[in-house]
């Protein structure tokens, strides 16, 4: 597994750093209101779990399995929901907590799918952003870190399932997914 990783992006101390940092922002932020910290499955939950330890509020934590990218690394733009929340989002204030942004079609669809639910607010919270992928813009009002247009697994992310108990952010070498891809 190691082998196929061609450079380490983030070391489980930077990703540590980057959810204090962010963690502490949502805490001030949040403070009197009906937080949800909502993990959308399965990429995230690394990041939901590093994230939630620096929240000092209260808060609640739901999930939902959404799913567009099948064995590839492009995304097949249709977004799946596998899995729904299984507390009500009705007046809450709704924070999706993500792995990564890359084409924007995953919370696009699911920003379309909270405007029918009438929360108090729906924001998001992300460890990794790929701006220059965006084929749908999303407003982001936390961010980790940046990344190029490199393809990525560890810490919850995956290629074909695979890679997401590494403990760090690593770049994927090209040759694990060349042969199979156009
Ligand atoms: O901005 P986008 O291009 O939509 O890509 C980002 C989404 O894609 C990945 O999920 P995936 O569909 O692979 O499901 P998974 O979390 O189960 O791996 C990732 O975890 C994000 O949720
Ligand atoms: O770089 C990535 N790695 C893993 N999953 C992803 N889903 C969107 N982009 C990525
Ligand atoms: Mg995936």
């Amino acid at each position: 597994m190691e082998n196929d990783i061609k450079e380490v992006l983030l070391t489980p101390e930077q990703i540590t750093a980057i959810a204090k940092d962010i963690g502490t922002q949502i805490s001030k932020d949040y403070k009197g209101k009906n937080l949800v910290l909502l993990c959308l499955l399965k990429g995230s939950i690394c990041f939901m779990a590093e994230l939630m330890k620096y929240i000092t509020i209260p808060c609640v934590i739901d999930f939902m399995a959404v799913s567009s990218y099948g064995s590839g690394t492009e995304s097949s733009g249709r977004v799946n929901i596998v899995k729904d929340m299984s507390t009500p989002a009705e007046n809450m204030d709704i924070l999706i907590v993500e792995d990564i942004i890359d084409s924007g079609n995953t919370l696009s669809f699911m920003l379309q799918y909270f405007k029918a639910k009438n929360c108090a607010s729906v924001e998001i919270a992300t460890l990794l952003n790929k701006p220059s992928r965006r084929k749908k813009e999303v407003p982001v009002k936390y961010s980790g870190q940046e990344i190029d247009d490199l393809f990525v697994v560890g810490f919850g992310l995956d290629y074909a399932e695979y890679y997401r108990n590494l403990p760090y952010i690593g770049v994927l070498k090209e040759s694990v997914y060349s042969d199979t891809e156009e």
